[in-house]
């Protein structure tokens, strides 16, 4: 039985096949994200985590395998807003204002803008950005623009949260203010999240489990579960726990 608001794959294979060459993309990736849960998606470039995610917003079909988003295939998933999605690169409209870049998916999911003013309000205070409503994302720095990726993505009120990289671009403190704000953010919405990333401590800090991946083929080599209290704390970055975790997550993506 599926949990209704989360995440089941259940033995996915993918192989692109193009150039005279066969890349196995993913191979029998089984994962599991109970509602409400946190889960960090980590392994190297090529691994198939994009194509997990792609996946799971029903953009790619699997040869073989299952997809179950909040208890729907994937597609229907998505075109019913029950997940919502933010990428590395914020993909902002640059001629829309922070409140029109948010409605986005709204006026794409064919729902009425005008009776959401309220909940875009309410985003905009969510992701700390009061008084940029009006403000053209030229006018903002790297970190607002990703706050404002991560409103539109939720500005559907999603299950599920689909982030691919959202802070990759970003330095290292600013990082970690992101993350601290996310995971007020996703205690707030209780939304499903997985977060696909290179950043081992951002995995740790943020997630219920991290799931562990490699390449050729692609494919999830162990699932650690985080047992760090919450709410997370800044200071849990310099806990000798949390290093523990982080080593041991290194080790199983160098081949330990
Ligand atoms: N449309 C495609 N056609 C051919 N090969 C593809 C296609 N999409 C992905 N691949 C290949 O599948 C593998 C997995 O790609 P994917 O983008 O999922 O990796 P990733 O783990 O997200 O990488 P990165 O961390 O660099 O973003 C790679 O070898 C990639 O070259």
């Amino acid at each position: 039985m599926t949990a209704p608001a989360g995440i089941a794959l259940s033995g996915l294979s993918k192989t692109f096949t193009g150039r005279g060459k066969r890349i196995e993309a993913l191979r029998d990736v089984t994962l599991t994200c109970p509602p409400g849960s946190f889960t960090a998606l980590i392994g190297p470039s090529g691994c198939g985590k994009s194509t997990i995610l792609r996946a799971s917003l029903g953009l790619e079909p699997v040869d073989t395998g299952r997809v179950e988003i909040a208890g729907r295939p994937p597609a229907q998933a998505t075109a019913a807003g029950l997940t919502g999605v933010a990428f590395q690169d914020a993909g902002l409209l640059p001629w829309r204002s922070v409140s029109r870049n948010i409605a986005l998916p709204l006026e794409v999911l064919g729902r009425d803008v005008g009776s959401a003013t309220g909940r875009i309000r309410d985003l905009i205070t969510l992701v700390g950005l009061s008084g940029y409503e009006d403000a053209l994302p030229g006018e903002l720095s790297g970190g607002m623009r990703q706050r404002v990726a991560i409103a539109r993505a939720l500005v559907s009120e999603p299950r599920v949260l689909f982030l691919d990289e959202p802070f990759g671009a970003l330095d290292q403190i600013l990082r970690r203010q992101m993350n601290i704000e996310l995971q007020r953010i996703w205690a707030e919405t209780g939304a499903t999240t997985l977060l696909v990333t290179h950043g081992i401590d951002e995995a740790v800090f943020l997630a219920d489990r991290v799931a562990v991946m490699q390449a050729n083929p692609g494919r999830i080599v162990e699932v650690i579960e985080i047992d760090l209290p919450r709410p997370r704390e800044p200071s849990l970055f310099s806990a000798p726990h949390f290093h523990e975790l982080c080593d041991r997550i290194a080790g199983v993506l160098h081949g330990g």
